[in-house]
Order: structure tokens, then sequence, then C-alpha cells
């Protein structure tokens, strides 16, 4: 496995999608370096506009790139938009990529994600079990544009030996996440959902599916770190995996939720929602072997999503 050391020091950085969660943390994170931050903002230039983004790219050069923008959703989102979902992440990958090829970009990392992997591969997941069977329908679109997304980072690095990695992040929460009703990841929904329950005073709470399926979390601020990391010591076509090595099963994961918020009404399950994977813990030896571990407990990490909760929607609803 080929890590080499790539300096950051004093170049322009691009981080693409830098208003969304890991966005902002990759600029938190990326404050501690000495780097010149570029971004753009979508009003200007929507990265499925290919001549826009080509424009942007001539103009700015970025010497370093990392890709987080996305259409990005939980389980519903994702399967009830899903000509969005797999048009948007074909363009916003091809897009990028590409315009980062052209402009001579030294370094570009592209985020996929844990779903790029088959629903019934075995447990915990290896890089190499990409495409080795069939994939969670609920959001297959989503893992196709991904797909696509690290097959043209391999395709670019073979034939133009761009030097690009990809990423695979576990299912990841904390500030700045989405908290829509319906839209949004189930650590958005379930802190929104409890918060909300103990302050009508509610005494049921439904969480969706069976309760039983397995998700591993990790905490957005410690995945911004380990792209931060991966990007100055890891260069190959092969993948990497990015979590925390643990899950826990959904309904567990409602009671500490409900603890944390300090919710202590009724919990119930409603199995007319998707369960979606019924696991999908990553195989973290790879990203060890480079060096990294994840560091913030889930239970700190949920507290501390709490605060941001509870800051956030306050200056959204004043
Ligand atoms: N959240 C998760 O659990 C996981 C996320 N990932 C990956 O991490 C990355 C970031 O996810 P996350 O931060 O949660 O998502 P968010 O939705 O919070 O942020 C996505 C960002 O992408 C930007 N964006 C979307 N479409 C466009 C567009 N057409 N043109 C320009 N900008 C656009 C958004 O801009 P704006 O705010 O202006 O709309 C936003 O800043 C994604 O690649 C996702 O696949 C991987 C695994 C898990
Ligand atoms: C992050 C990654 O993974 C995503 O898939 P997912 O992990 O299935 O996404 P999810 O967080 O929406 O659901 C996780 C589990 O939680 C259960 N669940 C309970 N109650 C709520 C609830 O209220 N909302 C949601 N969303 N899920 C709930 C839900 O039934 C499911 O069993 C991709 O969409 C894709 O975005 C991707 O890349």
């Amino acid at each position: 496995m080929a890590s080499t050391a790539f300096e950051l020091k004093r170049k322009k950085v691009f981080v693409a999608g830098h208003r969304g969660m890991v966005g902002a943390a990759l600029m938190r994170r990326l404050e501690k370096e000495d780097v010149e931050l570029l971004t753009i903002n979508r009003a200007d230039v929507d990265l499925r506009n290919q001549a826009a983004v080509n424009m942007w790219f001539a103009d700015k050069r970025p010497h370093v790139v990392f890709l987080a923008a996305a259409k990005v959703g939980g389980i519903v989102a994702n399967n009830t938009l899903r000509a969005e979902f797999l048009y948007d992440n074909l363009l916003i990958a091809a897009n990028v990529i590409h315009a980062s090829h052209v402009n001579e970009t030294e370094k570009l990392m592209f985020l996929g994600s844990s779903c790029i992997y088959p629903k019934m591969a075995p447990q915990p997941l290896t890089e190499d079990s990409m495409l080795t069977g069939p994939l969670e329908i609920t959001n297959e679109p989503y893992a196709i544009a991904k797909i696509a997304g690290i097959k043209l980072v391999e395709a670019y690095r073979s034939q133009y030996g761009s030097d690009f990695i990809s990423v695979m992040p576990t299912n990841l929460y904390g500030s700045g996440d989405n908290y829509h009703p319906e839209y949004s990841h189930v650590v958005a929904a379930l802190i929104r959902r409890f918060h909300e329950a103990k302050v009508m005073g509610a005494q049921n709470i439904v969480v969706w599916g069976t309760g039983l399926p397995r998700r591993e979390f990790l905490y957005v601020d410690d995945l911004a770190d380990a792209c931060v990391h991966l990007m100055k010591v890891y260069s190959s076509s092969e993948l990497v995996n990015i979590g925390t090595g643990e899950d826990i099963t959904i309904a567990e994961f409602a009671r500490l939720v409900a603890a944390i918020v300090g919710y202590d009404g009724k919990i119930s399950f409603d199995a007319a929602r998707p369960d979606g994977t019924p696991r999908k813990l990553l195989d973290i030896r790879k990203l060890e072997k480079l060096g990294w571990r994840a560091t913030t407990p889930l239970k700190n990490g949920l507290k501390l999503a709490y605060q941001a909760y509870l800051s956030e929607s306050k200056s959204a609803f004043g």
C-alpha cells in the first residue's frame, strides 16, 4: 500500500461543499494548516454546470481539492429523489475531477460513502468488496454515482498519472447536520425528534424501521481530521474506509439519543418505514495501518451534536 508525504503548506486548497456538514468540518480542520482556502457559492458556480466549473478552475487553479460537495440525504431522501441523487452526484464528480485534471491540480480527494458496498457483503466491509454483489436498493442511485466517481479517480490516475484518491466514510454526524424531518440521516432525525418530544411533553416517539439494523457512526470532526491525514500520507488507486470499527443497533442507538436528549417516554418502531442495509460496519485495518484512529466516542459525540443542534436551531429560528 503506497503512502507518501504530500506537503499542504502554502498550497491553494479548494473545499468543494464547504457549507455542508463535512465541508464545514474540513474548513475548521484546515484552519490549523498553513494553506489558502478556496471555496465557491452554489449561486455563482453550480458544480453540475461543466462550463462554470471549468471557468472557475482555470481562474483559481487550486493545488489541492477535497471533493465533499454532493447531493446527500438519508434513506427516504435517497429512495424518493432517485433521479436527483444519480444525476447531481454524477455531474459533480465528473465536472470537478475532470477540471482538476485539466488545471493540473496536484492532489484531489473524492468522498464516497459506505453505501457503495454490496448489501449483503461479509462484515466488516473490506475495500475490495466493492462491485462484488447487488447494492441496497434504497440508495442504489446515490451509490452508483459514488462508484462512478471512484472509477473516474482510478481512471485519471491510470491514464494521466493524476494523484487522485478516494475515501469511503461511514455514517457521519455532528455540527452542521441536516435536520430535515423526512430527508435527514438517522442521527439528526432522532436528535430533533427526541428534543421536540421532550419540549412538547410527548409520551411516545416513533423510530423508523424495525430497530434491528446496525450502523457505525463517526463524528464529523474526526472524519475531517482523517481526510487531512490521508491527503498528506496516502497515494494509491485503492479505496480507504474511514470509520470507528464499532456499530450499534438502531434500537440501542435510539435509546442512547433519548438518554442524551433527556426524553423518557416510550419508543416505538414503524416497520412500514425502510430498514435499508442490515449492517455496514467498515473494516478499518488499512486506515489504522496509515496511522489514524477515531478519537470521539459515540456518547461524547452525540452530546456535542445535541449541543450543536440546540445552538444551530436557535440561530435558525431566533
Ligand atoms: N453525511 C453522511 O453521513 C455521509 C456523507 N458522505 C459524503 O460526504 C460528503 C459531504 O456530505 P455532507 O456534508 O453530509 O452533505 P451536506 O448536504 O451537508 O453538504 C453537501 C454540500 O455540497 C454542496 N452541493 C450540493 N450540490 C451542489 C451543487 N450542485 N453545486 C455546488 N455545491 C453543491 C452543498 O451546497 P449548499 O449548502 O449550497 O447546497 C453542501 O455544501 C458527500 O460527498 C457525501 O456523499 C459520506 C458518508 C456519510
Ligand atoms: C450515510 C449513508 O447511509 C445512508 O443509508 P442509511 O445508513 O440507511 O441512512 P439513514 O441514516 O437514513 O438510516 C439509517 C437507519 O436508521 C433508521 N431510522 C430510524 N429512524 C429514522 C429516522 O427518523 N430517519 C432516518 N433517516 N433513518 C431512521 C433507518 O430505518 C435505517 O435503518 C444512505 O442513505 C447514504 O446517505 C449514505 O451514504
